[in-house]
């Protein structure tokens, strides 16, 4: 067995565990970082980022072809994979997907990478394919993220589905797609087919799309899925499965008895933890009913005794979204570097609060999706006194000028014993970069008197700030 000894030891090298390992090294402290197929993770290869690099040529054309004097503006199903190609660094005609731009990053920044599946065997103790022995003087860190959750339902697994990991890296398009689950890897995803020219039929077993978003915004990804031509089922309960070969049709059996045929399945019905094949029981690890690893305040996994084991990003399900992850991998590794270094941890930056009061996120659909803080019904579930304010998005002046005919709507929920916005949602054209604003606003609890003082740009679409604030009565 080779051993080696490092201050922290960091399992998954996705984005969460690469901020982490690299906020502990900038601390002063030595860390090896274990990852099992790609430096970069889910995220760089399988999720966000082929996803968003398929979308964007898809908007861009969409926003030239409503703009007045602009013309001939087309998608190119070939372009559009190729770009993605780029962003996933996959070369030539190969399949597979190149991260020596990651490891590259890791060599200058000063973190050595060990190759292989890592389990933990004992305090501060952490073994790689049960070759090589990670004893970390401070901390182990577990980064390991999520696999796409498959249900059990007959026939499904021996059809072959696909998940996000085919779907963002197919060289083909199919000619019919079927996608089961209407969450946001499902709309953004039957957006993409579609316009690259499959026939997508879209099941959720729910009665609405985009189930933790505002259903406003929900309606209008739905009514731009339906103009898309996408068949959106919603209430609809896939029963069974059938593919008689490996590849060729596949047959969904609904609980109505109808029956729903496509060249490829999708299945985006959610996500599954992977840390129960860490090992972690035997030091008293504990995890939620969902299996996500439990953690304190800190990050800090709750039954492990001695405040060694971290568990951030995805594995620890709190927000399963990238920059949310990142956020509490910076918290983590600035609170080792603290505590390793003899220094008195900075509560303003080794407690991640923000993650409580609800994620920002953005769908990238057309029209997208941007929102912050709680929704109406969450900020009601939690007994604040709300008071909810609409306007449509077209009147702000920027929006006519993003586009003719522009159509959106934006919501603030605003907290009236405080007087602070706890929660902002905008859908439409190029909504994605108004969302920050309202994340300031909300963290820093800005008063909205104040908020008030903040002026937007005219003509920008910022303005609907403006008038959310006057409908609310400023
Ligand atoms: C299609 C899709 C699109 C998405 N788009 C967005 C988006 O636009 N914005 C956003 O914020 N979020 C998005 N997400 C969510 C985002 O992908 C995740 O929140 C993010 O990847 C979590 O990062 P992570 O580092 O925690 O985990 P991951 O990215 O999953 O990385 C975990 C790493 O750990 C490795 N690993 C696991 N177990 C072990 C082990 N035992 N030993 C060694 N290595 C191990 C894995 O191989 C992997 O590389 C999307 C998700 C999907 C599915
Ligand atoms: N742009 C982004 O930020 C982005 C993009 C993609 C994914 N993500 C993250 O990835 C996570 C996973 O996304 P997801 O879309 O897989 O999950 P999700 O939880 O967002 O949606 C899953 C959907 O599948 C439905 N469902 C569950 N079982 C079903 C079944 N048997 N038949 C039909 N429908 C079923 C659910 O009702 C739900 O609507 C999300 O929580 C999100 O945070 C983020």
């Amino acid at each position: 067995m080779n051993e080696r000894e490092y201050d922290v030891v960091v399992i998954g090298a996705g984005p969460v565990g690469e901020n982490a390992a690299d906020r502990a090294h900038k601390a002063g402290l030595t860390v090896a970082i274990v990852e099992k197929h790609l430096v970069g993770g889910e995220c760089s290869f399988y999720a966000c980022s082929p996803s968003k690099a398929l979308l964007r040529p898809i908007h861009a054309t969409r926003a030239s072809q409503r703009v007045q004097g602009s013309v001939g503006a087309q998608v190119d199903p070939t372009g559009v994979l190729a770009r993605r190609d780029e962003w996933v660094n996959r070369v030539g005609t190969s399949d597979e997907l190149d991260d020596s731009g990651q490891v590259g990053w890791l060599d200058h920044a000063g973190i050595d990478l060990v190759r292989g599946e890592a389990k933990v065997v004992g305090e501060r103790l952490v073994e790689v394919d049960g070759t090589t022995r990670l004893r970390a003087r401070h901390a182990v860190v577990v980064a390991t993220g999520t696999d796409p959750a498959v249900p059990d339902l007959p026939g499904l697994r021996d059809a072959k589905p696909w998940t996000n990991r085919e779907a963002t890296t197919s060289r083909r398009v199919p000619d019919r797609l079927v996608v089961l689950g209407g969450g946001v890897v499902a709309c953004e995803l039957a957006q993409v087919y579609a316009a690259l020219g499959s026939t997508v039929t879209v099941l959720e077993q729910a009665d609405r799309l985009l189930g933790r978003v505002e259903e406003f915004a929900a309606t209008a990804v739905r009514e731009a899925l339906d103009r898309d031509g996408v068949d959106v089922r919603l209430g609809t309960k896939a029963v069974s499965v059938s593919r008689p070969g490996v590849s060729g049709e596949v047959t969904v059996e609904l609980d109505s008895g109808d029956t729903v045929v496509g060249d490829e399945l999708l299945v985006a019905v959610g996500r599954r933890p992977v840390s129960d094949r860490l090992g972690l029981d035997s030091v008293g690890a504990q995890s939620n009913d969902a299996g996500y690893l439990d953690v304190d305040e800190r990050m800090r996994v709750k039954g492990v005794e001695g405040e060694w084991l971290y568990a951030v990003g995805d594995a620890n399900g709190l927000a399963l979204l990238t920059h949310m992850g990142k956020y509490q991998a910076r918290a983590a590794g600035d609170l080792i570097g603290a505590v390793a270094t003899g220094r008195d941890p900075d509560p303003d930056k080794t407690v991640p609060f923000a993650t409580g009061l609800g994620s920002p996120q953005v769908v990238f659909t057309d029209p997208e999706v941007s929102a912050t803080g709680f929704t109406a019904d969450e900020a009601e579930a939690r007994g604040i006194h709300t008071r909810v304010v609409d306007v449509p998005m077209d009147s702000a002046a920027g929006s006519g000028l993003e586009a003719e005919g522009y159509q959106g709507q934006a919501r603030f929920v605003v907290d009236e014993a405080r007087g602070v916005l706890v929660g902002a949602t905008f859908v439409g054209q190029d909504v994605a970069e108004l969302v920050h604003a309202a994340t300031v606003a909300i963290v820093g609890e800005v008063p909205l008197a104040r908020l008030w003082h903040a002026v937007p740009s005219y003509p920008t679409m910022s303005e609907i700030y403006l008038r959310l604030l006057e409908e609310y009565g400023l």
